[in-house]
């Protein structure tokens, strides 16, 4: 065996496991597995694997995720850069699969760095309703925040907050919940030795502590009939089983929703607790144990939470098969968020009249305060605008940043969106200083959090001049644009551009759209799909991919 496991470990899984301990340890024989997940929020699965010169073996318990063979370096194609996957671990693929989400819903994701079931679940929602993405250690919300911006999310919000402080601004918010909680890790150790050294600091008592009040507070920011999925990545029963056994007693209004066995998951070990648990939640078995030697896969734990208010889900609900089963709240909530915002039609839709009690969670903009920091980032303490419509509602501002921002910083914001883009624009216009999101929430709603985004990065006001910001170009699609130009991902022209290098574009190269000349930003995209900007004048274009993001590798 290759990997070296803690003595402790492996003699508490053999007392476990029984019989099946030997086929066990033999999994550790092998090489991990490795996966991708399409990004179809940029791409359809059918389109990816139709460009993708690789067979692709799909992974059975998620229709976007692929088998990878281990060893490979999808990061370093240009379609990573296209945002067009997600490399991710096939077992961690199933807990957003089990949450069920559908477009127009509010979803939390609330210990989400680095972002892999965050950009899932962003893919499921396809720009439609809000995702909240949370987590408490701010270095870790620096990589979650790329591969947000990476996979071009425009519906996300990204907080860096304690639990506590997210459940009193969002009570009963939220329709979905994903706590992928923090774990003493020991399904990573095949595919990650650093796991068995943190193994003994990031001991099973010390994170049982934190899953009981990540969980507990979870509950009062979930709305009626709603779901929250509960995954780890580890065996040990008491973060597991034992977990949600203290949960379901503290919370009688939740059930489990059991886990379908068909895709190779095996059922919960609630006497793996104590035979009290067993006898008194049976439904246990009904969470999921994904073991390494019985699938493809490294190993989680998931459990399906599901609240007894009035919307009913069924097993089949569970693997999205039954989308129909819509409230009548989330119809209304769809249609708020996507309806052009203005004081007059602020209470009404197209489609039907909406009361101020239902929009209440998506209610108009009120200045908040967080400090602003550098590329987009915000912190607490700085003021935040909010623009409905042509309404203006100003926060209280030091001397200086009102010196700053005197004038109506969205303006410019406003006028390369008229005179550049082609997009439908959904949600708030949020300034926050010269930084401009266009957000799924009002900013009242973020008053006092950290906010690492607010949403949808824009750009920046510079005196008057709107300068775009990446993560603006990598959530457009080129026909969102009145300038692009297209790179073949098969040139070495993609690399030099993703290395932050200038090129010589021929002006018959530029597709323009309505009557645009070409010298100006360009939308750059490799194959059809947005990587960046560009600034194209005289037949040269200049680099403007940040150099954050560039490829590095010779
Ligand atoms: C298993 S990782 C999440 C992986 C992530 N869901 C993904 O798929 O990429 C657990 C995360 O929880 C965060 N965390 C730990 N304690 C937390 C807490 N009390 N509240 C929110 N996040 C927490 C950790 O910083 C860590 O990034």
């Amino acid at each position: 065996m290759s990997v070296q496991l803690p003595t402790a470990f492996a003699k508490r899984m053999e007392q476990l496991l029984g019989d099946e301990f030997e086929a066990f340890m033999a999994a550790y024989d092998h090489t991990p597995h490795a996966g991708l997940r399409v990004n179809t929020l940029k791409i359809p699965v059918e389109a990816f694997k139709a460009i993708l010169p690789l067979e692709l073996r799909p992974i059975p318990w998620c229709s976007t995720g692929f088998y990878i063979p281990y060893g490979m370096k999808p990061g370093l194609h240009p379609y990573y850069f296209a945002g067009l996957y997600y490399i991710q671990e096939p077992s961690a693929m199933s807990p957003v699969e089990l949450l069920n989400v559908a477009p127009g819903e509010a979803v939390l994701d609330l210990c989400a760095a680095p972002g892999g079931k965050s950009t899932q679940i962003a893919a499921k929602l396809q720009g439609s309703g809000v995702l909240v993405t949370n987590d408490i250690n701010a270095e870790r919300t620096k990589p979650l925040a790329k591969n947000v911006e990476l996979c071009g999310v425009r519906n996300a919000v990204i907080l860096n907050e304690s639990p506590e402080r997210i459940a009193d601004a969002f009570p009963h918010f939220f329709d979905k919940i994903l706590i992928d909680a923090p774990c003493s890790g020991e399904g990573m150790f095949r595919k990650d030795e650093n796991m068995i050294k943190q193994w003994e600091t990031h001991s099973v008592e010390k994170c049982v502590v934190m899953q009981r009040d990540i969980l507990r507070v979870a509950a009062s920011m979930l709305g009626e009939g709603g779901r929250i999925v509960y995954s780890t990545c580890t065996f040990a029963p008491e973060e597991n089983e034992g977990m949600i056994a203290e949960f379901l007693v503290a919370h009688p209004d939740f059930e489990v929703m059991p886990v379908p066995e068909e895709a190779g998951f095996a059922p919960g070990h609630p006497e793996w607790v104590s035979e009290a648990v067993a006898a008194a939640h049976p439904e246990l078995r009904g969470t999921a144990r994904l073991w390494p030697h019985l699938i493809e896969g490294e190993g989680h734990f998931i459990a399906v939470l599901q609240h007894k208010g009035n919307r009913v889900a069924t097993a089949a609900d569970l693997w999205g098969a039954g989308a129909s089963i819509q409230s009548a709240d989330k119809a209304e909530k769809a249609l708020n968020i996507g309806a052009k915002r203005s004081p007059t039609n602020r209470y009404s839709s197209a489609g039907g009249s909406l009361t101020r009690s239902k929009l209440s969670r998506y209610d108009a903009a009120e200045p908040t305060r967080s400090k602003k920091g550098t590329d987009g980032k915000l912190g607490k303490g700085a003021s935040a605008r909010g623009f409905e419509g042509s309404k203006f509602r100003a926060g209280k501002e030091t001397a200086k940043s009102a010196a700053r921002t005197s004038h109506d910083v969205t303006e410019s914001y406003r006028q390369f969106v008229q005179e550049q883009l082609q997009v439908s624009l959904t949600g708030y216009t949020v300034a926050y200083g010269d930084h401009i999101y266009q957000s799924p929430l009002a900013s009242h709603r973020l008053k006092g959090l950290k906010v690492v985004r607010a949403g949808w990065y824009m750009g920046t006001d510079k005196n008057g001049r709107f300068v775009p910001s990446h993560p603006l170009a990598a959530a457009l699609r080129p026909s969102e644009a009145v300038r692009s130009i297209n790179l073949s991902s098969s040139d070495a022209e993609a690399i030099r551009y993703l290395k932050g290098e200038t090129l010589s574009i021929p002006v018959q190269r530029i597709t323009l759209q309505n009557g645009a000349q070409p010298k100006g930003y360009a939308l750059i995209c490799i194959d059809g799909y947005a990587v960046g900007w560009g600034k194209w004048q005289d037949g040269i274009l200049k680099n403007e991919y940040p150099s954050g993001w560039r490829w590095t590798s010779a």
